[in-house]
């Protein structure tokens, strides 16, 4: 969403939040994309949410694309099992530097579980949420999961509880969701269309049988689609998956996206398919390819309407910490884990949320402001830029050490985040960096502009060499503000005749530039 439509918040509140009223009645924005009291963007966005809502996911990384820039999540590997085959999922592979869906280092008891959860959040004060996704699903293993959520709920009250599911089972299981507090559910619908369904699932096991072809897909997408109007009923948020297959389900998402949105879904997150031949899954064996970062923004822009679309998905591992995009699970294994000395404060976690929520709010002020210096030009040019960053909503990473660059779209609605890609290190100890830097240029190409911390003088010259303008005034500045200040400037001089303005050729190779290979 763009950086006008951030918050559920009006202008005034902010500034009031943080103590300074002197600036309450400046001038607040009115272009099209703001209307200066926090309920803005051209398009659905949070912005637009009752604050009762906007309450319940302004700490979930996952349910807020600005929250994600501060808060932190864990998932717990307590759920083995799966009842039903996805063609695109294989839960044996596993690799300890791979950050992918079903994949996991250890499996934990439950009783091992709520001691990691401890672990992490007496080090971790951002992290807010605890979800369990696999690397089975959760629902397939329901004694697991809910003794987790009830030991978690009783130890850390403040931990806000997930689970993300295939759906098959969700119906059975609507009142211990409820029960145990459980706040968002993800249910992955790939399809409504159980033709379509038989090319994604071999098989469901359903009530002791085994079911194939289009009764399989028929069943499973009944089952989804009651379970997610029954949790709407009950007010629980919920996040629809659908991993995007192209040739399969690409030019039918749009129609998932309907349905899902009728029976209540909160939030649709259309993902990539990642698929690779040595992941051991059906469709790496075929040669299934997933989209490339354009087929996939393209598909996420014609669904953006009334549902919020997720674009910030990492696709983590069944055991992921941290915030999203980082990766912290290697510090919080058993073994450590077992030796660490607990101190979960609860106090010491709420201050820390305070000082996050004082920092967040400056951060969207300073979004505000610079939108009205926007306001001022006219133009209807929109550009790409990738930013560096390590979180807080800041451009604080160097760009030889960004693993990923989040990029942000610049009209004159604002700035808006529409994904990120992940890329090979640049810094790499004098070995190697010609051709991480030839595939870090191929990932960002469809960009005018990189922002960043800090950059050589060796990859300074490449980008500008090839079309992409590498901006270091801004290092640790917010990146919504930097990035409309910096376009505003690109427009101006567009518009006196000073640079002319090109389009940016697509990004590279879809090897190169596919999202996480979570
Ligand atoms: C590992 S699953 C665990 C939860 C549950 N079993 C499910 O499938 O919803 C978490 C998410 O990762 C997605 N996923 C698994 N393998 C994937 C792949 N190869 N490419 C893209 N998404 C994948 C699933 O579709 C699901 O939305
Ligand atoms: S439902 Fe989830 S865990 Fe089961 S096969 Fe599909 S992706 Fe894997
Ligand atoms: S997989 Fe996506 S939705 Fe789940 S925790 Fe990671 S970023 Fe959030």
């Amino acid at each position: 969403m763009y950086a006008s439509a951030q918050h559920g918040a009006s202008r005034s509140d902010i500034l009031t939040a943080l103590g300074d009223t002197k600036q309450v009645g400046r001038k607040s924005c009115s272009t099209s994309g703001c209307c200066g009291q926090g309920k803005c963007g051209s398009q659905k966005g949070q912005g637009d949410l009752p604050s009762g809502l906007w309450d319940k996911v302004k700490t979930h990384p996952c349910y807020s694309e600005e929250a994600h820039h501060h808060y932190a999540r864990m998932h717990v590997a307590v759920a083995p099992a799966c009842n039903i085959q996805c063609n695109y999922c294989n839960r044996k592979y596993d690799c300890a530097n791979e950050s992918r869906p079903g994949v996991v280092s250890e499996r934990l008891s439950p009783e091992q579980a709520v001691k990691k959860v401890l672990a992490v959040a007496s080090a971790v004060p951002q992290m807010t949420v605890l979800g369990i996704a696999g690397p089975g699903d959760p629902l397939a293993n329901p004694k697991r999961t809910f003794k987790t959520f009830e030991l978690v709920k009783t130890a850390a009250p403040d931990i806000k509880l997930c689970l993300s599911t295939n759906g098959l089972m969700l119906p059975d299981y609507i009142d211990a969701i409820s029960n145990f507090n459980v706040d968002h559910v993800t249910i992955t619908i790939n399809t409504v269309d159980p033709e379509i369904g038989t090319r994604i699932y071999p098989w469901i096991f359903y009530k002791h049988k085994r079911y194939t072809g289009h009764e399989a897909a028929k069943i499973l997408t009944e089952r989804q689609l009651q379970g997610l109007q029954m949790l709407t009923e009950r007010g629980v948020l919920t996040k629809v998956n659908s991993v995007m297959i192209p040739g399969i389900n690409d030019h039918h998402l749009a129609e998932v996206n309907k349905v899902v949105k009728s029976r209540g879904g909160f939030l649709h997150n259309i993902m990539p398919l990642i698929s690779s031949p040595e992941h051991g899954t059906a469709f790496g064996a075929s040669g299934q390819r997933g989209p490339s970062p354009q087929e996939l923004k393209a598909v996420q822009d014609s669904c953006e309407g009334e549902m919020i679309m997720m674009r910030h998905c990492r696709q983590c591992r069944a055991d992921a910490v941290g915030l999203l995009g980082e990766s912290r699970t290697a510090e919080f294994t058993i073994e450590r884990i077992m030796s660490m000395e607990l101190n979960y404060d609860m106090d010491t976690r709420k201050a820390y949320r305070a000082k996050v929520e004082k920092e967040r709010a400056a951060m969207i002020v300073a979004g505000h402001d610079a939108l009205v210096g926007l306001a001022d030009v006219s133009s209807d040019i929109k550009v790409l830029a990738a930013v560096a960053t390590k979180g807080s909503g800041l451009i604080n990473e160097h760009f030889g050490h960004a693993a990923e660059f989040q990029v942000y779209e610049l009209s004159k609605a604002g700035a808006k985040f529409v994904g990120h890609r992940r890329v090979d290190v640049y810094c790499q100890g004098g070995y190697g960096e010609e051709g991480s830097l030839a595939s870090i240029i191929s990932a960002i190409n469809d960009c005018h502009a990189v922002f960043v911390a800090k950059i050589g003088a060796c990859p300074r010259e490449a980008l500008i060499k090839a079309g992409i303008t590498p901006v270091d005034q801004f290092a640790h500045d917010f990146i919504v503000k930097s990035a409309i200040v910096w376009f505003t400037a690109y427009l101006k001089k567009v518009n006196s005749g000073e640079i002319a303005h090109v389009q940016r050729i697509q990004a590279g190779s879809r090897n190169a530039t596919v999202i996480s290979a979570a």
